[in-house]
């Protein structure tokens, strides 16, 4: 890591901080990780140089992290930055519809990923031997760079990673879940995607990896409590997936102030509808169903998986749970960040 990435990951952590949170220091998964994925993959073998406090990219990603921190924000756009698995897509489609006067028929016409594209996922050197249709499908920082404003922008970057001046340019939405339903989706999201090269592993195996912060992305609470302590910031929402799945009239009023864009009874309406799990997942711009098609994703399961709060309750056995409620409560006894997690969600 050049010297100029750790002191601009060093000043933003020390920004706005409340409490005190363990220091990143930045790992890349080893070049073994991105060797062509198989049933067999070692996932502990391809993650040895991650190490506990360290966070994990892809060396893809980490080759280009000068490029995240650098890249240019206007201050007209609206970012979606989170923990994966977090109700990311939902909130995009959200943030993306309050920008556009809610219009579904626009919305339609290009994929979510078009629309309000993935920071960091692809870059333009692998794009060129992307198949066609992935080019049109998600767009590079090049692509970004150059979209017409307003933009909204998606990315799971931690803020050490992410522009320094971000907050204090546009408008961010933060959108946090419980870590137990984001470990079962983030586990069904590593068996669904060929490239995370999981297809073998069990969820209980999945989950260690994950508490061990050796899984793409991972630390999740350092992630999670530097937005936490940023919340006060006037142009940081901070949201919770749980408040989403209980009251979304409520949490669209909310991104809607914030965002600046308020809505007609009208909108509301049809803004609740179009953002329902069961409308959403069959929502052929929003659903990923395209992976499908393209290869890169399995033909078994979906990416809109079930869309609950408490799903791991079906997943976790009393000994493995037991072990998670232990991590989480080490991890939060120094903060004021608290969960919903019991919750038995009925759509
Ligand atoms: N409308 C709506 N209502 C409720 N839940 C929804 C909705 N849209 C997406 N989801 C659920 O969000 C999970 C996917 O999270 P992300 O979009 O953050 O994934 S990613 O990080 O961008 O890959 C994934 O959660 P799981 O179903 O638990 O796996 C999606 O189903």
């Amino acid at each position: 890591m050049s010297q100029e990435v750790k002191k601009m990951q060093e000043e933003n952590l020390d920004k706005g901080k409340e409490k005190p949170i363990p220091k990143f220091e930045f790992h890349s998964i080893p070049e073994t990780r991105t060797a062509p994925f198989t049933e067999n993959f070692n996932f502990a073998e391809g993650l040895a140089l991650s190490e506990p406090g360290g966070f994990v990219l892809t060396p893809e990603f980490g080759r280009h992290v000068d490029e995240f921190i650098n890249f240019k924000i206007r201050k007209d756009d609206a970012w979606v930055v989170t923990f994966p698995k977090c109700g990311t897509t939902w909130t995009q489609e959200m943030v993306w519809m309050l920008i556009n006067n809610c219009d579904a028929e626009l919305a339609k016409q290009k994929p979510l990923t078009v629309r309000a594209p993935f920071l960091e996922v692809t870059r333009v050197e692998n794009m060129e031997s992307a198949p066609p249709e992935m080019t049109t499908f998600m767009p590079s920082v090049e692509v970004i760079d150059k979209m017409h404003s307003p933009r909204v922008i998606k990315s799971h970057l931690p803020f050490f990673l992410l522009p320094s001046n971000l907050l204090d340019t546009c408008k961010v939405v933060y959108v946090a879940r419980n870590p137990k339903d984001v470990i079962v989706s983030f586990y069904h999201h590593h068996k669904l995607m060929k490239m995370q090269g999981f297809s073998g592993g069990s969820l209980e195996n999945f989950a260690d990896f994950f508490m061990k912060d050796q899984v793409i992305f991972c630390p999740y609470f350092p992630h999670i409590l530097d937005a936490w302590a940023k919340r006060t910031h006037p142009n940081l929402l901070f949201i919770f997936y749980e408040d989403m799945k209980k009251n979304l009239r409520g949490e669209v009023e909310k991104v809607a102030s914030f965002l600046g864009k308020p809505l007609t009874e009208e909108n509301m309406t049809k803004l609740l509808e179009h953002l329902k799990f069961e409308n959403i997942s069959k929502n052929e711009s929003v659903n990923f169903e395209i992976g499908k098609k393209i290869g890169f994703m399995n033909q078994d399961g979906a990416f809109m998986r079930k869309g609950k709060t408490g799903d791991w309750k079906n997943h976790f056995s009393p000994e493995l749970n037991r072990r998670i409620d232990a991590w989480v409560e080490s991890n939060l006894a120094e903060t004021d960040l608290r969960f919903e997690m019991e919750l038995e969600q009925q759509d």
